[in-house]
């Protein structure tokens, strides 16, 4: 499956917490992450991912056309509900375009959880009917 990873400033702890602790089921996947974040973790883990621009830079962005051609399969978006971020138009938009496309996407640790553990147990194949 095609996963992008994304985390804002006070959350890459988490990301990198995440990716270190299932970095044996990521390393299945091919793997997206904005700029910084996908630089953290490809220190943090060795994972290979494909980095696109840091998210005020357009990162975001280019996640969504991945969307929008049909070149993702889940979004794993650890979001900062508590500080204002100056992307915020570019947030909103790779979010709705996942509801556009019915693409899994979680925002939270507490939903990444349960969102790698179905991937383990493989319950995304439907995105391959
Ligand atoms: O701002 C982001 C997502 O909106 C994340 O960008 P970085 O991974 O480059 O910090």
């Amino acid at each position: 499956m095609k996963i992008a990873l994304i985390a804002h400033d006070k959350k890459k702890v988490d990301m990198i917490n995440f990716t270190v602790a299932y970095t044996s089921i990521l390393e299945k996947h091919t793997l997206f992450a904005t700029g910084t974040t996908g630089l953290k973790i490809q220190e943090a883990t060795g994972l290979d991912v494909e980095r696109f621009q840091s998210g005020p830079l357009g990162g975001d962005q280019q996640i969504g056309a991945k969307i929008a051609n049909n070149e993702m399969d889940l979004v794993i978006f650890f979001r900062d509900p508590l500080t204002a971020q100056p992307h915020e138009p570019d947030i909103t938009a790779l979010m709705r375009l996942c509801d556009v496309y019915q693409i899994p996407l979680v925002t939270n640790l507490g939903g990444a959880e349960v969102m790698i553990r179905a991937l383990d147990k493989g319950l995304f194949e439907w995105r391959n009917v």
